[in-house]
């Protein structure tokens, strides 16, 4: 099985100067934050630019700009923008084509797979010319803590989603969306499983649903994984919640308090033009976006 066309793990994508930098003003964020809005299922958010509601999958405006000292993570995704070839970045799955890698079918109880290593040809596009982040949500994940398989919102959120790590590895879970990812997507809460989930104090699950093909692939902090094309519409992203993860060696770690920083481009009156209905809330008219 290999990973979903569209993904992307750029490692080591800050300097240890800036990633340090950075990484000490995210956990002073979330100590500092007068304007905590609760946990989700655990995991805290903070939101700047745009505010973005994971149980309704709906955006809104917020007062909160995108802070300054985001900036150098901010320049480097741009430059990420700026590799040869721009003119092939039309279909990214193309431009993410290369992801070569001796990747093989991985069950729920399997070890996880890495793409550390499988990056993306520099000489290809990672994000369009054009593409700059309006949303931004920074996470904190204690460990045991995760987020419902899902896929970010079609309409509203943009053709790349991208999520940098920060302090502990974690692995994400991709899946190829199927008949009950559509039922849980465009049910009332998308996100119903998130507080109906039971802690798994495992690292892998007791009772791993047979034929779920599912892709275990480890982010380590201060990578960036970019999610466009298939792996963007069509595939879910998750992290299942335990306290410890295999490593793609079968090693257990145990996880820490990790970070994530999402950044997306947002329009609020998005048209979705991807190539899978399915999963996409601008075809599908069942999903009603502007449901509280
Ligand atoms: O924490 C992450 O890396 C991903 C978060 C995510 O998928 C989301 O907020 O939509
Ligand atoms: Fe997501």
């Amino acid at each position: 099985m290999l990973p979903p066309p569209g993904l992307s793990i750029i490692p080591s994508f800050l300097s240890a100067q800036q990633y340090a930098q950075l990484e000490e003003l995210v956990r002073k964020a979330f100590n500092s934050s007068i304007e905590q809005r609760g946990t989700k299922g655990g995991r805290t958010p903070l939101d700047y630019g745009i505010r973005f509601d994971v149980r309704t999958c709906g955006v809104a405006a917020n007062e909160e700009p995108i802070p300054i000292w985001m900036d150098d993570l901010l320049q480097q995704i741009h430059e990420s923008t700026s590799y040869e070839k721009i003119q092939d970045s039309e279909d990214p799955e193309m431009a993410h084509s290369n992801i070569n890698s001796n990747l093989s079918i991985n069950s729920e109880d399997a070890r996880p797979l890495t793409v550390l290593q499988h990056i993306t040809d520099r000489n290809q596009s990672l994000l369009p010319l054009n593409f700059k982040p309006n949303q931004v949500t920074i996470q904190h994940y204690p460990p045991g803590i995760g987020i419902p398989p899902h896929i970010d919102t079609h309409s509203c959120l943009g053709t790349h989603i991208l999520s940098f790590s920060l302090a502990s590895t974690v692995n994400m879970q991709f899946q190829r969306a199927n008949e009950d990812t559509k039922r849980k997507m465009f049910q009332p809460r998308r996100c119903l499983a998130e507080n109906s989930q039971i802690l798994n104090k495992g690292t892998t699950d007791k009772h791993p649903r047979k034929a779920k093909q599912i892709l275990e692939i480890p982010l380590e902090s201060n990578s960036l994984c970019i999610m466009a094309g298939q792996a963007r519409y069509a595939w879910t992203h998750g992290i299942r919640r335990r306290n410890t993860d295999l490593t793609p060696e079968g090693s257990v770690v145990q996880r820490q308090d990790r970070y994530s920083i999402t950044l997306r481009q947002v329009d609020f009156d998005g048209q979705c033009q991807c190539a899978y209905p399915d999963w996409c809330d601008t075809r599908n008219h069942a999903y009603d976006s502007s449901r509280p």
